[in-house]
């Protein structure tokens, strides 16, 4: 599979973004004239530069308003050809993108549009060139794939061929089918673009929005299909106009279009099995059964302070690790280790971020196929120095300096607690009724939120739920969940975009930890708030006025609402499905726990209470003068 991606869709000058698309994997440029013509060099060293990168000029692009002009106008737009045409040979490369026009004279009709194609296809012909037809969304007389379709074929000619760009296909909300009667080798290109779904002007909405295939809501999968289906086997390539991308890390964006491109394609050759995707064989979405560990890094008083909260919510100490100074808590399935070695990843997560959640382990059915399919979208392998009698568990670098274990179902699964662990000799205390983990809430920079979407949406058989505003009083976080079809993993990413957010202070005091917090489930919140209670836990606490509210807005027994009132349980409802949260105090920079209680089909996340919540956690902050941003 030959990979591209046109250099306008990452930042930097032109060398740090070939640098940034070679390294993450792609084959080839679409060169964007502007990088082109910034560069300091001839035509003949932008060429070798990129070849001296293991990389090829798929498309040289674009050339505007060229077709269906009159009389001087159209003379001078030949000429302008002819110069691109002396560039491209220059550079080395053989194709050119000609978008529709959008000039005020340019003059309607097919057959006019076909008459210049055919002549500009000599005269590239000439020169062993190619030419390709894209109909812009917005394009004056064309901006319809199907019509720039009839322009290709009426031309007639061997060096004309089309350019389809998903955006401007399903921008438009045009099927995509009519492509599968295209002959695949009159498809000289294919750009690849996805958008969230807002509804504005085409034009801007595809200069500043578009996003990778995965981080929108377009059917790329179905128009890719389509492509394949109709034997297209030329380069598959990227083109993303997005404000952020342009001034984000370009290895960052790269590794996003590589990993989107590698997903996709994968899709392609899954759900159109006819088609021809020349991709090694690589495991399907992972299926994963939820989180099988939680491991924070901690020391000193500030690890015997996590285990005394811990034992507050009702976690029994279960063992010690065998050669590392890391300890084990467990209610029901829920496993978190404290971890305060002074060398190795939990070291080092230490040392840049204090105390945090070092590693995530995730239950999966093969882990090898969780490892590999993670290396096929250029995931790398994590590892350190094994001690005695310690087993190799498969682990991968997330993003953020993360690491995710994988772990497969019981009995071999549990052997890592039996191998590794020393079973403490502590006594047995209370449980508190926790069952597993409902979710888990990682924080980013609202920049990178579409990269951790897209890591765990392309590695796993997870899937996207609607964005919803988390109103924080200092600022809007964008929270967007994201979960397994059973629901027995979900997680949360909440995009900050201030430090003065309760979200963004929390990067700026943890120096870019994810893990926020962690949401225990019980079944029944009411028997568990009594026991908390009891084992000293403080809960947040939640003022009169809320329950004032939600008395007002739901339909609930005024002994329940007593009861909720007394142990600072929030609550909502999806219809008939109810839910129930608390929260506790937060520690370390603003990490805290969550206790709900999930009624069957409720799908959210309690999200209406986050305003509440999040003005509590301030007010207890003020109160203890920790900084605030
Ligand atoms: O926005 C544009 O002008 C533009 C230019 C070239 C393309 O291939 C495209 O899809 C859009
Ligand atoms: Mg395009």
């Amino acid at each position: 599979m030959k990979t591209s991606i046109a250099t306008v869709s990452i930042s930097g000058n032109l060398l740090e973004k070939l640098d940034a698309i070679a390294k993450a994997g792609f084959g080839g440029i679409e060169i964007f004239e502007q990088d082109f013509l910034t560069h300091e060099g001839t035509p003949r060293e932008v060429g070798q530069m990129i070849r001296d990168h293991g990389l090829e000029i798929t498309l040289f692009q674009p050339f505007r308003d060229f077709e269906c002009l009159p009389g001087a106008l159209r003379d001078k737009a030949f000429d302008r050809a002819e110069r691109k045409f002396d560039l491209m040979q220059e550079l080395g490369t053989d194709l050119v993108l000609i978008c529709s026009s959008v000039h005020p004279q340019a003059l309607g009709g097919i057959e006019r549009a076909a008459d210049d194609l055919n002549e500009l296809g000599g005269r590239a012909a000439a020169r062993g060139l190619r030419v390709g037809y894209e109909a812009l969304a917005w394009g004056r007389h064309v901006n319809d794939h199907r019509d720039a379709w009839e322009i290709v074929r009426r031309a007639d000619h061997d060096n004309v061929g089309l350019i389809l760009d998903s955006f401007h296909t399903l921008g438009r909300k045009l099927s995509p089918e009519s492509i599968r009667a295209i002959p695949g080798d009159k498809i000289f290109f294919v750009q690849l673009a996805d958008a969230p779904q807002i509804d504005m002007d085409l034009l801007y909405w595809s200069r500043h929005f578009r996003n990778m295939p995965g981080e929108g809501d377009l059917d790329v999968t179905g128009f890719m299909r389509a492509v394949m289906a109709a034997g297209y086997q030329g380069p598959i390539s990227l083109e993303i106009f997005n404000d952020q991308f342009r001034g984000s890390n370009p290895l960052a964006v790269a590794q996003d279009g590589y990993r989107s491109l590698v997903a996709l394609m994968d899709d392609v050759r899954r759900t159109e099995p006819s088609a021809a995707v020349a991709l090694p064989a690589f495991p399907p979405r992972i299926e994963t059964d939820g989180v099988a560990f939680v491991e924070f890094a901690a020391r000193g008083e500030a690890a015997a302070g996590l285990g005394r909260t811990l034992a507050t919510l009702g976690f029994r100490r279960v063992g010690s690790h065998r050669n590392k100074s890391i300890t084990l808590w467990q209610q029901g399935e829920v496993r978190i280790a404290v971890n305060s070695e002074t060398e190795g990843h939990a070291a080092s997560t230490w040392n840049a971020r204090g105390t945090s959640v070092c590693d995530v382990g995730l239950s999966v059915r093969s882990a090898a196929d969780t490892v590999a399919r993670a290396q096929a979208l250029g995931a790398h392998p994590f590892g350190q120095p094994l001690g005695p009698g310690e087993l190799d568990i498969p682990a991968i670098r997330g993003l953020g300096g993360s690491v995710l274990h994988f772990l497969e179902p019981e009995p071999e699964g549990a052997q890592v607690w039996d191998v590794e662990f020393v079973t403490d000799a502590a006594p047995q205390t209370a449980e508190a009724g926790l069952t597993r983990i409902d979710h888990l809430a990682q924080t980013m920079s609202y920049e990178d939120m579409l990269s951790w979407s897209l890591f765990y949406t392309s590695l796993f058989d997870m899937h996207k739920m609607p964005m919803i505003d988390v109103v924080d009083p200092d600022g809007l976080v964008r929270s967007q969940a994201i979960g397994t079809p059973d629901g027995s993993l979900r997680i949360t990413l909440n995009g900050a975009e201030t430090h003065r957010t309760l979200a963004g202070n929390f990067l700026a005091e943890s120096f870019g930890a994810s893990v926020q917090h962690l949401a225990f489930a019980t079944d029944d919140i009411f028997a568990t708030a009594p026991q908390l209670a009891d084992l000293g836990f403080e809960a947040l606490v939640i003022p009169a006025n809320y329950y004032d509210d939600i008395a007002a807005r739901f339909d609930i027994a005024p002994d329940r609402l007593a009861a909720m009132k007394a142990a600072n349980i929030l609550y909502d409802a999806e219809g008939e499905a109810e839910f129930f949260q608390l929260f506790s105090r937060s520690f370390a920079g603003g990490v805290f726990f969550e206790i709900v209680q999930r009624g069957e089909g409720y799908k959210g996340f309690g999200g209406p209470n986050a305003p509440f919540r999040i003005a509590a956690q301030k007010r207890l902050m003020r109160a203890k003068g920790m900084p605030q941003k």
